[in-house]
């Protein structure tokens, strides 16, 4: 795995950015449709998919794409790849509708069930956060390129600010709510900051923000890019059993609820499980 690969899967993931903008901008306006499981769609789901299913394909011939936007094989046939692409060409459709900016293009390249290389893309601000495992983790904004890294507890109570907690909009809202006592008790005064895709993922990998708790449902395709970010810059992205998430194991793409953490050392267990 090297850069080079990585800087290539930066340069489509911006041509998707650049797709779902001109939708995102677009004065006339854009159809919304429903799908099967009732979240919504629209043209700059599918244009980024278009962009993104072609050229990755083409990067690394014979390793198969796996996106949201694209039917998904049985497990009887993914089941047996040990090497393919993972995309969600657009993260946060909600927030696209709602205009507030928070939305990703993710994609991540999976070996034996790991993200080993992850882009996450967020148009309107035009910053990328990228990671090979083993390797390191990268921020591009405003041009320019600089390494990150998660923070550890200790260092951000010594700061003196409080700990950051970031959770979804629209998903599992009450189940954070009712964790964020023992949290208070545990480690001082804790502030949650509410936002949409895997942005959140993002803040943690960093240190922007220390936990994310997602005890809701997400899918395997909303998580594998993120995921390969925070784990290049140090930090971990757990099951509530405390298992590292793992991809392609069953015929269904849901993943279960997790914690994404950047502070490794710290004894999550102790304090969050049950
Ligand atoms: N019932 C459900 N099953 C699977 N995934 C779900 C879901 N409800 C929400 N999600 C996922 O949560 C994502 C939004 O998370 P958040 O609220 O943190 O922004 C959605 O991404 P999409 O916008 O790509 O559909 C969707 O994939
Ligand atoms: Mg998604």
């Amino acid at each position: 795995m090297d850069k080079e690969l990585l800087s290539q899967v930066v340069s489509i993931s911006r041509d998707a950015g650049e797709a779902i903008l001109e939708v995102y901008n677009r004065a006339a306006g854009y159809e919304i449709d429903a799908k099967a499981d009732d979240s919504p769609v629209t043209e700059a789901d599918l244009a980024a998919h278009a962009i993104l299913n072609p050229a990755l394909a083409k990067l690394l011939p014979g390793v198969p794409v796996l996106s949201e936007e694209s039917t998904l094989p049985p497990f009887s046939e993914r089941g047996q790849w040990n090497k393919y692409w993972i995309i969600d060409p657009l993260d946060g459709t909600k927030e696209f509708i709602k205009r507030n900016g928070e939305f990703t293009v993710n994609v991540a390249l999976i070996e034996n069930g790991e993200p080993v290389l992850g882009v996450v893309y967020v148009p309107v601000l035009d910053i990328t956060y990228s990671g090979i495992k083993g390797q390191g983790a990268w921020k591009i904004a405003d041009g320019a390129e600089s390494e990150i890294k998660v923070r550890t507890l200790a260092e951000q109570q010594a700061s003196g600010n409080p700990i950051e907690v970031v959770a979804s909009r629209s998903h599992g809202a009450e189940a954070v709510e009712a964790m964020l006592n023992k949290l208070t008790d545990a480690l001082g005064p804790v502030e949650t900051k509410n936002m949409g895709s895997s942005l959140k993922l993002c803040l943690v990998a960093e240190g922007q923000a220390d936990l994310y708790p997602r005890l809701a449902l997400t899918s395997e395709w909303d998580t594998a890019a993120a995921q390969a970010v925070v784990e290049a810059a140090g930090g971990k992205v757990m099951d509530i059993d405390f298992n590292v998430l793992r991809y392609n194991t069953k015929e269904d793409i849901l993943n279960p609820f997790f914690y994404v953490v950047g502070d490794t050392e710290y004894d999550w267990k102790a304090l969050l499980g049950s």
